[in-house]
């Protein structure tokens, strides 16, 4: 349309300033329409665009359900009340079940922020709080060593500590390289894993690299591929033997046939505790790790038949075809899952070897850690240099601490700090206690038959 030019005659002031007015009031009116109409269309492309998101995850959990996307961390909180939320940190997702005559069936599913996940570094760095006075060996110089320039050059970060230096001239014209794990302990997450790994780490011959490493369980660390593991590892000589710890191993169903990727004779640690404990320690440990947003008693939601034979099934029938799957607890609660024992055991041994499993009573290093590490020493083929005699039992952490032999090691007395302990001042009602207990019933029977041989009675949490 042509603009045109036109001329308006008002008949006074009054008509003027009345169509003025007007006109001002209806371009204001357009202005908001404007906007609205723009607001709307956003909203819309926002609504539509949220909307193929979840459909898309909807699918994506319904038709294919991956472990491994799903597989990270699934923690939830257990009320007093009838509502059990489970909040995923890998699939934005909110579960809400209901539980009615001590049955629980997913009553509501709705999207939730995706809560990225934390990592966790829950080893403590093994440094002395209580050092006492030592005869230290001076180390020997850099070019004191018995290797190239240009391979001294190359390891210099290596050999910065004189620790390292020292181990060097020990092993004369060798070098060191990094080498895959050949022992790992796989958990049970909230047994005492850190504490064993620590105290192994005082052996001279154990090498240990800080924190979890997660390459196994994690996609997006088992998608870097072995050489970022390898890569991950200390520099070792080839009479040493290279762990790792991270117990988010032992209860993901794909894990064990990884392993056995890497190396089928690969030993295996595990140390079991009450699972009572453990699932309560775990869901202490996930309010402040996860930061998961509620917290509340520790209940079980009924425990019958149905839920364990759906558990055993969920385990045992993770990696059949999609057709066939059976995710009865599509979201599992690690919480409980975690101390299923014979289960991810019986997972472990379809791929990797019995013989090559150490299984330790948590028990047993909280009451005599010096008899775990003659164990641990035996089955990792290593001198068994640490003993009872290396360790003391402090009544304020409530917990054994490290006293390291002076003629291996020349750092002070250990004891693990920090957010280890925690479950010591929390209570859980003996209802409560006893419903999980007899969740777990069965399975402990089966540890004991099938795997440890060992009377599990004194699990009396
Ligand atoms: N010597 C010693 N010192 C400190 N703590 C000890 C020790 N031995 C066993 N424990 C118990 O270990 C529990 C933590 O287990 P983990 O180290 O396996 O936890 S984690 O999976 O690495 O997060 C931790 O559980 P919480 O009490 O819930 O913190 C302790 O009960």
């Amino acid at each position: 349309m042509k603009s045109q030019l036109v001329a308006i005659r008002y008949h006074d002031k009054e008509q003027r300033r009345a169509i003025r007015r007007s006109s001002r009031v209806i371009s204001g009116v357009s202005k908001i329409i404007r906007i609205m109409v723009a607001l709307s269309v956003g909203v819309l492309c926002f609504v539509f665009k949220e909307s193929r998101l979840h459909r898309l995850q909807r699918r994506t959990l319904k038709d294919d359900y991956n472990y491994e996307s799903v597989g990270y961390y699934e923690y939830g909180y257990v009320s007093n009340t009838n509502l059990q939320k489970i909040q995923t940190t890998s699939v934005p997702l909110l579960l809400t079940r209901r539980i009615e005559n001590g049955e629980f069936s997913i009553a509501h599913q709705n999207k939730l922020e995706f809560v990225p996940e934390t990592q966790e570094t829950t080893t403590t760095s093994p440094v002395a709080n209580n050092s006492s006075p030592l005869t230290v060996t001076t180390s020997p110089e850099m070019n004191g060593l018995a290797i190239p320039e240009e391979m001294k050059k190359k390891l210099s970060e290596f050999y910065k500590i004189g620790g390292n230096r020292r181990r060097q001239v020990a092993h004369g014209t060798e070098i060191p390289k990094k080498r895959f794990p050949q022992v790992i302990i796989v958990g049970a997450k909230k047994c005492g894993t850190s504490a064993l790994k620590i105290f192994m780490n005082y052996h001279p011959k154990l090498r240990d690299t800080p924190g979890e490493k997660h390459f196994f369980n994690r996609p997006t660390n088992w998608k870097m591929g072995f050489d970022w593991y390898l890569n991950q590892m200390p520099y070792s000589y080839s009479d040493e033997v290279t762990y790792e710890k991270t117990p988010d191993y032992f209860d993901r169903p794909f894990v064990p046939e990884r392993m056995a990727q890497m190396n089928d004779s690969v030993k295996i640690i595990s140390i079991m505790c009450d699972p009572v404990h453990r699932a309560y320690s775990h869901f202490l440990h996930a309010g402040v790790v996860q930061k998961t947003k509620e917290k509340g008693e520790l209940s079980m939601p009924g425990c019958s038949e149905e839920i364990r034979h759906h558990v055993k099934d969920y385990y045992s029938r993770w990696d059949a075809p999609l057709s066939e799957r059976v995710y009865p607890l599509r979201i599992p609660d690690v919480l409980l899952t975690g101390g299923l024992y014979p289960l991810h055991i019986a997972q472990y041994a379809r791929y990797l070897k019995l013989e090559n499993m150490l299984f330790l009573d948590a028990s047993e290093l909280t009451e005599n850690p010096g008899k775990v590490m003659r164990k641990v020493a035996k089955f990792t083929g290593v001198e068994e240099l640490i003993t009872e005699e290396n360790f003391y039992f402090d009544e304020e952490k409530g917990f054994y601490c490290m006293r390291p032999p002076r003629e291996v090691s020349e750092r002070g007395d250990f004891c693990l700090a920090g957010d280890k302990g925690r479950s010591k001042n929390h209570t859980v009602d003996d209802k409560t206690k006893e419903l999980v207990r007899k969740f777990y019933a069965p399975f402990n029977q089966e540890l004991t038959e099938k795997y440890t041989h060992q009377n599990n009675d004194h699990w009396k949490w």
